[in-house]
This record gives structure tokens, C-alpha cells and sequence, in this order.
């Protein structure tokens, strides 16, 4: 396994930053969420020092889907990033952290009006409209209030960026967002600019998730700011603000080759300062919304080994302690890890694994064949890259609880998450005596 941020090995043991596995699986029990925070925190400099112009403002958006609870949203909050949240659960929990309200965007396909609401209350900064009906909706909802509210407008530039077909967003049949190629496009973008609570800022894309190809965001780029050259000039508007949303592919195995992202995020906005003056916009801003890249790389989830079993039909099984509930992108999106023991750190591989969950389902893999080696009951296994999309959909199948998560700073520890119990699991059920 590829060590990642501040892994190091001491003694044969796994190490994130100066804590050790080891002491992680003991004092926090396991299947235990792994945050390496100093890694994350450096990363979203990264972001903030490369995407950054002279002549245009930019914003860097955490895309919270990825992996969102209160103490993540305080770290964001620390690192000066803004925040889009895409439920009213998403949303109440950054208002929870009391996250700086202006510097929340609002996305998604269907808010309900509850939802609206709860945004509209709380005065947060920006929601990213999806469709027509949401523009009637938060008409609406407005119009009882002396508010205006700054919007975005989400739409769909028919980019067909190459990754798995389930996190691909803007094919021209994408349920989000409203397309660029349909005439109502006008008619929509002027609904909405001459609405006395609407305060329209500009436009927002997002073309999909774990892309590597640089060229296809900066075909996004290009195509949508053609698209807001037109809108100015037939509308005779001046469109102030882009959010190119997220989706820049990270390393999970050794068959994903991330671009690197200083040079990326450089060119990418010498590339729109470019487009910028070519199509004579005047931008105000350009937002990125990036999910995965912030947090993938800085997450990993500890197992502890239950047993291994040793098939009739060849399969070599490790039985770890959680599973497709902590992670289920393997059986979702035949998803690749890589995978260490975490107390045999230094030790050959000598073995190929299929590491099992323990949800009563065949497909609860958490990886094939994976390299490692002579496993034994009690070792702690150690999946990297699992910052993004575990925790934030893992569910309680088969009445499972949900781990709990740390955050690791060097050689302090914070519980940010705390395990799920018993308790929990029958919180909701109405008939408990
Ligand atoms: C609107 C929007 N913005 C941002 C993201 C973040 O994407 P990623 O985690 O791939 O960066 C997503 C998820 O695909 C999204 O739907
Ligand atoms: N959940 C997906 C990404 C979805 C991106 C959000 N629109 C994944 O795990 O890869």
C-alpha cells in the first residue's frame, strides 16, 4: 500500500502522523474512521495558494457531501474555505458548527420547501437553483419576506467526461441542472433575473466525479463561458460569478493516475483568466467545488481481523469487522482500495486476500486480491484513501453501527465522531418499552 500524508512506519507498526494504529484500535475500538488532519489542512492550502488570480476573485468550495460532521465543518470554517451543502441535514450541521452563513452554498435537484426555508432563514449566502420548478418555489417563498436572495443557476454543458457512469453529471439526459442547449435556457436566466428577490450571480457546472483528464475542465471552462458570453449579450446582462464545481480524481490503487494538482489548479485558472478576457466577461468570481480531492487522500478506515477463511474454491478470505456499511463505493461503484496490516507494517507480502465484510450479502467486498501479508485473527487492517464518500453514505444495514471518527494533528487526537451503540440503532423505533 502506498503510504499517503503522514503515514510512517515505526517498529513494524503503521503510524498516522505520531499516533500509532495500534493505540487507535484500543483506545477507539475498531472499525475506526482515520482523519489525518494535518495532511487535509495542508491540502486545502493548496487549493486556496493555486487557485488564486490578480484579476478575478476566487472561492474554494468544499463539496461537504464528501464527508461532512461538525468538527470537519469547524476545520473548513479554520482553513477560510467555503461550503456547499446539498440536504437540509447537510446544511444543519454547518449552521450547527456555526459556519460563517454567506459562505454557504445551497445545491441540489429537488430542496424541498422545507429546506428552502431553513436556507432562507438563515440568510445563507448563495442557492444554487436546479430547474424551473425551484425557481417558482423559492418565488414563493420569498415573496412573504422583504429578502433577496443571491441564486446560481445551475446547468448542464453536455461535457461527457470519462469516469464511472454513476458520478457522471453532465451527459445531456443528467437529471441535475438545466441545459445550456435547450432555448427555454434564455427564457429561465430571465425569469429569474427579473425577480425583485432574486439577486442572480452567474452560473454553476459540475461535470462529474474521479475525472483525470485535464482537457475535459478545460472544455467545461470554455464551452461555459461561451454559454455566458451569449446569455450577456442576449439578455444584456453581465453575469458576475462561475462555479465550475468539483470532481479532480485522486489515487485510490496504483491504477489511477491523478494529475498533480499545484500545476493543475495553475493552469486552470490562467486558463479561465484567459477565456475570460477572449470572451470579454468581466467575471467577478470563479468558484471550484472540490469533494473528493480535498478529503480522500487524508481519510483511511481501521478493521480489526476476525478471522481468515480458506475456501473449497481457492478464494482466500479476510473477515474484517465492518464493511459495505462503512464503505459500500465497492459494491456501488466497483470502487479499488489498497489495503495494509497495520502490525505488520515492514513485513512482505506473501498472500492474496479478499477482504469480506460482515453484512449478510455476497457483494459486501471490500477489495479483491489484494497483496498483503500472512494474515491472523486480531491483525488490524488498514484501507487508505477513504476520506470521501465512506462515512458520509454508510448506513446501518443489517442494524450495523457506524464507526466512529478521529482527527489526527501531528500527535493530538480528537474524537470527532463517537461510535454508534445499541441505543442508537433503536433510537428511531417507536414501539420501545
Ligand atoms: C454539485 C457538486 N459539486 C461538487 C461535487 C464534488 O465532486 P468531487 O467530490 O468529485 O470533487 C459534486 C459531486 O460530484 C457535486 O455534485
Ligand atoms: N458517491 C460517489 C461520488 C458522487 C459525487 C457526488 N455528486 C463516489 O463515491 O464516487
Amino acid at each position: 500500500m502506498k503510504l499517503l500524508g503522514n503515514m510512517n512506519i515505526k517498529d513494524n507498526e503503521l503510524y498516522i502522523g505520531e499516533i500509532s494504529c495500534k493505540y487507535l484500535a484500543e483506545k477507539y475500538d475498531t472499525p475506526l474512521f482515520i482523519i489525518d488532519e494535518d495532511d487535509f489542512r495542508k491540502k486545502a492550502n493548496k487549493y486556496l495558494n493555486n487557485f488564486s488570480s490578480k484579476n478575478i476573485e476566487t472561492r474554494v468550495i468544499y463539496a461537504s457531501k464528501a464527508m461532512l460532521n461538525i468538527y470537519m465543518a469547524k476545520v473548513i470554517k479554520e482553513e477560510n474555505l467555503f461550503i456547499d451543502v446539498v440536504s437540509g441535514g447537510e446544511l444543519y450541521t454547518v449552521l450547527k458548527a456555526n459556519f460563517p452563513k454567506d459562505k454557504i452554498y445551497f445545491h441540489g435537484n429537488n430542496k424541498l420547501k422545507k429546506e428552502l426555508k431553513l436556507a432562507i432563514e438563515n440568510n445563507i449566502g448563495t442557492i444554487v437553483i436546479d430547474n424551473k420548478d425551484e425557481i417558482r418555489r423559492l418565488k414563493e417563498l420569498l415573496e412573504d419576506t422583504e429578502k433577496k436572495q443571491k441564486v446560481l443557476l445551475r446547468v448542464n454543458p453536455g461535457i461527457d467526461a470519462h469516469t464511472h457512469e454513476y458520478i457522471k453529471t453532465t451527459k445531456l439526459d443528467s437529471k441535475f441542472g438545466e441545459s445550456i442547449f435547450d432555448e427555454n435556457i434564455y427564457s429561465i436566466v430571465k425569469e429569474i433575473v427579473d425577480c425583485e428577490n432574486l439577486i442572480f450571480e452567474g452560473f454553476h457546472c459540475h461535470i462529474g466525479s474521479q475525472i483525470f483528464e485535464k482537457e475535459s475542465f478545460f472544455k467545461e471552462a470554455e464551452t461555459m463561458m461561451e454559454f455566458t458570453k451569449k446569455i450577456n449579450e442576449k439578455l444584456n446582462i453581465k453575469v458576475k460569478e462561475l462555479n465550475l464545481g468539483g470532481g479532480f480524481g485522486v489515487y485510490y490503487t496504483e491504477e489511477d493516475k491523478p494529475f498533480k494538482l499545484e500545476k493543475f489548479l495553475k493552469e486552470f485558472i490562467s486558463k479561465i483568466e484567459k477565456l475570460d478576457k477572449k470572451f470579454d466577461l468581466n467575471l467577478k468570481r470563479v468558484d471550484i467545488e472540490p469533494g473528493r480531492s480535498l478529503i480522500s487522500n487524508s481519510g483511511s478506515t481501521l478493521y480489526r481481523i476476525g478471522g481468515i477463511k480458506e475456501t473449497y474454491g481457492g478464494k482466500d478470505y479476510i473477515f474484517v469487522d465492518g464493511g459495505m456499511t462503512d464503505n459500500p463505493r465497492p459494491a456501488l461503484y466497483q470502487a479499488k482500495y489498497e489495503a495494509i496490516i497495520a502490525n505488520k507494517a515492514n513485513n512482505k507480502n506473501t498472500n492474496n486476500y479478499t477482504i469480506a465484510g460482515k453484512c449478510c450479502e455476497s457483494g459486501d467486498i471490500l477489495i479483491e486480491n489484494c497483496p498483503l501479508p500472512k494474515a491472523e485473527e486480531n491483525d488490524l487492517l488498514l484501507i487508505s484513501s477513504t476520506g470521501a464518500y465512506t462515512y458520509s453514505m454508510s448506513s446501518n444495514y443489517n442494524r450495523i453501527e457506524k464507526p466512529a471518527m478521529v482527527f489526527i494533528n501531528k500527535d493530538k487526537v480528537k474524537l470527532a465522531v463517537r461510535r454508534q451503540t445499541y441505543e442508537d440503532i433503536i433510537r428511531e423505533d417507536v414501539d420501545v418499552e
